[in-house]
């Protein structure tokens, strides 16, 4: 059974104009490195609040068509059906008024690549009562912020911060490594490109990526796949 959300007359003090204001909402925000289990976690609270009878519906970037187009996919594999949108701002009108309004939680993954992530997050949960949970990068591969996934942080109810493997060594990873010499800040891939890494093995990382960079002779070399092993066997040294 959805769930019942009142609807509350309010007057604006300013204009005299009369709307309805939904108080329930929430904003839950999930974040950390590459395979920390961030897509597992949003799947799994989508799934659960679905089977308490909201109504749910997931969207995700359209940047992303690593495994699946029409789905978010875990890296183990597991899929749920999503709305692939290059914005979240078109959402409501791609779905249909009605839908929208009978919505309860909206799950957002790869947060990072929307740019209009705050404006949404900030309406569907104030003004729409929705139930928001967002999932995405807090930092890119080189630790700077990552698109606007922080900016949600003071409109948040909730923040997880998870942390995956470190694939050199086991221990706790924060980070995320990129594997190969390419500089720009987006490059959708998987783990052919980036690891899960701890502190140590992020500095060791950064340290080797630097020394190639300064190197003429790797610089001569751009066949990326070869660059990226080496950058790997030095790391984990
Ligand atoms: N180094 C690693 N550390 C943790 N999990 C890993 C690692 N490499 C692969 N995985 C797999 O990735 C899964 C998490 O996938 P997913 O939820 O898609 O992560 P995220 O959305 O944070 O990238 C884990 O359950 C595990 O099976
Ligand atoms: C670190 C980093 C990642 N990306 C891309 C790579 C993937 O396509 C996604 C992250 O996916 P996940 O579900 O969190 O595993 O983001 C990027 O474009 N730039 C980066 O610096």
């Amino acid at each position: 059974m959805a769930s019942f959300k009142p609807s509350i007359p309010v007057v604006n003090p300013i204009d005299g104009a009369k709307y309805h204001h939904r108080a329930s909402g929430e904003v839950h925000v999930i974040i950390g490195p590459m395979f920390a289990g961030k897509t597992t976690a949003l799947l799994r609270r989508i799934r659960s609040e679905g089977n308490n009878g909201r109504n749910v519906a997931m969207i995700k970037s359209s940047k992303d068509t690593r495994y699946a187009v029409d789905s978010v996919v875990t890296h183990d594999g597991i899929k749920f059906p999503c709305w692939a949108l290059s914005d979240l701002t078109s959402f409501r009108q791609k779905l249909g008024d009605d839908a929208y309004e009978k919505l309860d939680v909206i799950g957002i993954d790869e947060a990072q690549f929307f740019e209009d992530l705050y404006d949404f997050c900030c309406n569907a949960a104030d003004h729409d009562g929705k139930t928001i949970i967002v999932a995405g990068l807090d930092g890119d591969y080189l630790r700077r912020s990552f698109g606007p996934v922080l900016d949600v942080v003071p409109l948040a109810d909730t923040v997880t911060k998870l942390t995956a493997r470190c694939e050199l060594c086991g221990k706790r990873a924060f980070f995320t490594f990129r594997k190969t010499m390419a500089k720009q800040t987006e490059l959708i891939a998987g783990a052919d490109v980036y690891m899960p890494v701890c502190r140590q093995h992020y500095v060791n990382g950064q340290l080797v990526i630097e020394a190639a960079n300064a190197s003429s002779v790797l610089e001569c070399r751009k066949v990326q796949s070869e660059s990226r092993l080496e950058v790997e066997a030095a790391v984990a040294i």
